[in-house]
């Protein structure tokens, strides 16, 4: 099977065939993924609060991501691999060289950093020494002290424009993919139009290159609680494979999300 690279989710793009993604964080399921045909699989660190039933992302280590990555991996056969770097591993461009390095040592094929303005140094640095970048805007969960609380971002004229300049100096810096999530549809629209790269929304309309689920999510197991933007395959389907089936059907035909997982 054709590993999927960069290239094909940037040629996706440009024929609007939309990408399809879930997070993993073991071998059983990535290959699973893998094999109904998941485009990119993204070791998160949603993890935290998925598998360690945590109430936020912010205590995930590089270790623990590595850790997972290296299961994903031994998975996976075409799907790209992205892994999150987690809280204050990228704080200095130094710190973020060698924790994606590690990373990338695992097995991830990108890594993902969330951020804008302030990261643009260290996403040049990733990239002139070799280490491809997904950015990550919109609700940004290592902030959720910052927001105070897993809301909506990009609500007002002024938020929205410094978020899509945030996208197109990323963009600029050299990151080959980005994540959007939960902010208004027309903003994820506007961006994903804007931007030559793909845009993976979640919880950011249906107009995105692409969308992408926590996996738990989407089978409805979710230690805390399921956001609205969320959808549980798994009612409608008899089985694992088949609602992962559903799930890259309805993101490729556009009929995933609806309007009552996104945002106004
Ligand atoms: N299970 C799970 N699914 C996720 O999508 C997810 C995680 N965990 N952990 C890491 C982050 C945190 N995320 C979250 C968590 C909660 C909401 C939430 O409750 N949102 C409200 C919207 C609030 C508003 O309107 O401003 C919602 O009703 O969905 C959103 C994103 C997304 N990520
Ligand atoms: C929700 C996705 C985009 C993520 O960052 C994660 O799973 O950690
Ligand atoms: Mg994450």
């Amino acid at each position: 099977m054709k590993k999927v690279s960069l290239t094909t989710l940037m040629k996706m793009k440009q024929e609007n065939d939309k990408i399809a993604c879930l997070t993993a964080y073991d071998a059983s399921f990535a290959k699973l993924f893998d094999t109904c045909g998941i485009d990119m699989i993204l070791i998160g660190d949603s993890l935290g609060m998925v598998l360690k039933g945590e109430d936020s992302t912010l205590g995930v280590t590089v270790d623990e991501i590595a850790y997972h990555v290296k299961s994903v991996k031994n998975g996976v056969e075409r799907a790209l691999i992205v892994a999150d770097m987690p809280f204050m591993s990228y704080a200095t461009p130094e710190q973020c060289y060698a924790n994606a390095s590690q990373l990338m040592a695992s097995g991830a094929n990108m890594v993902k950093v969330e951020g804008g303005t302030w990261l643009l140094e260290s996403v040049r640095g990733l990239i002139e020494r070799g280490i491809p970048v997904c950015g990550h805007l919109g609700l940004t969960p290592q902030s959720v002290n910052v927001f105070g609380g897993f809301k909506v971002q990009g609500r007002n004229a002024e938020k929205a424009e410094a978020m899509l300049t945030a996208a197109i100096e990323l963009q600029e810096a050299g990151i080959q993919l980005l994540v959007l999530e939960c902010v208004p549809t027309s903003l994820a629209k506007l961006i994903s139009d804007k931007l030559s790269i793909p845009v993976i929304g979640i919880g950011a309309g249906p107009d995105t290159d692409g969308q992408i689920l926590v996996m738990h999510d989407m089978f409805g197991i979710s230690a805390n609680y399921m956001p609205k933007f969320s959808k549980n395959y798994l009612l409608e389907s008899s089985d694992i494979s088949s609602s992962v089936d559903q799930f890259i059907k309805e993101v490729k035909s556009g009929a995933f999300p609806g309007p009552e997982h996104s945002f106004e």
